[in-house]
């Protein structure tokens, strides 16, 4: 799957009445590794998906999965498995016989749809209506139906909605091995702190359009580079002594700050020498949620590819 193009939006632009909703999107979503797509509400997520899998028509640009059209696809279940309303369910229906009729569609087994029902933790409740499920077991049945095609591409608008921690664990090993496997796999959030630790990529959108196109990685480096939190009992002392050799302190707790322009040797040298207490010295690490604000706090700041750090 290494020459696979992935999942690709190219200049999509779609206006509901006075809204706006898509203004240029533009990315593409490389196979293996989990892609996450987030940005506030009203950003142009859920539209966007809804453009690939040509429920919505976009007024300019197109999507691609795996460098087609997606309704140019046969069977395109076999091509891109997708999440977008956990909520969509006949209600009278079993679990197995809504993956049974979906199943069919497509011209897959049955014995692919008890495969699923497993592989999501829904073997027991298989013969159960889902009307009764739970959020949860919706977004479970969901995700089953998303993985019957065995596709190579597997887009989710907002799977963690609903779910307890069990429920995010579960999922996030679930995309991890699904990236791990060579697939594209495309998830979006609201909420950043969702995606720590399973995004690699992210995919960061407001208004429309992509403000931040990047590695988790290099974003996270970025933020932390040349940071030290320290914690000290006197604050205001700290910043003081420290701030007078030209480090840039900024408080960040009741008893935390964040130094930088300092090595960590160069931090504790300056305090020991001004009488300074401390208790902890570290290098800063970097959060998934501070990173997003950073990223959001100035759209203009950041463009294309590229993460610059905020000016401060
Ligand atoms: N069918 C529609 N009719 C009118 N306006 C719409 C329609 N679908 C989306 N919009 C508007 O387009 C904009 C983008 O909405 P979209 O649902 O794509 O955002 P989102 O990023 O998915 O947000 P959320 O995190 O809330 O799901 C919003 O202003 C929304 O109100």
């Amino acid at each position: 799957m290494t020459d696979d193009p992935g999942i690709e939006a190219e200049g999509l632009r779609k206006r509901f009445g006075a809204t706006q909703a898509l203004d240029g999107m533009t990315f593409t979503v490389r196979p293996g590794r989990v892609t996450g797509f987030v940005g506030p509400n009203g950003a142009g997520k859920s539209t966007t998906m809804r453009v690939v899998l040509g429920l919505d028509a976009a007024d300019q640009g197109r999507a691609l999965v795996g460098g087609r059209p997606y309704r140019t696809l046969g069977s395109p279940l076999r091509h891109l498995g997708s999440l977008l309303d956990a909520g969509a369910l006949q209600p009278g229906r079993t679990a197995r016989n809504h993956l049974l009729w979906l199943a069919h569609s497509q011209g897959l087994s049955a014995g692919r749809v008890d495969q699923v029902l497993e592989q999501v933790g829904l073997a027991q409740a298989a013969r159960r209506r889902t009307g009764g499920f739970s959020l949860g077991m919706r977004q479970r049945l969901g995700i089953a139906a998303a993985l019957l095609g065995d596709p190579p591409a597997l887009m989710l608008d907002e799977p963690f909605n609903g779910l307890d921690p069990e429920g995010i664990r579960w999922i996030r090993g679930l995309l991890t091995s699904l990236a791990a496997q060579g697939r594209t796999v495309l998830v979006s959030s609201h909420l950043m702190s969702e995606l720590q630790d399973v995004a690699d990529h992210l995919i960061v959108v407001g208004r429309g359009r992509v403000v931040t196109d990047t590695g988790v990685r290099e974003l996270l480096a970025s933020l932390s580079a040349g940071r030290v939190t320290l914690r000290t009992s006197e604050p205001v002392a700290a910043a003081q002594v420290l701030a007078r050799v030209g480090a840039v302190v900024r408080g960040t707790g009741a008893d935390a700050l964040s130094v930088s322009g300092l090595t960590g040797e160069a931090i504790v040298a300056v305090l020991n020498a001004g009488g300074v207490p401390f208790a902890e010295l570290a290098t800063h690490r970097a959060s998934l949620e501070e990173a997003y604000l950073e990223l959001t706090r100035d759209d203009v700041q950041y463009r294309g590819t590229g993460v610059e750090e905020a000016a401060r």
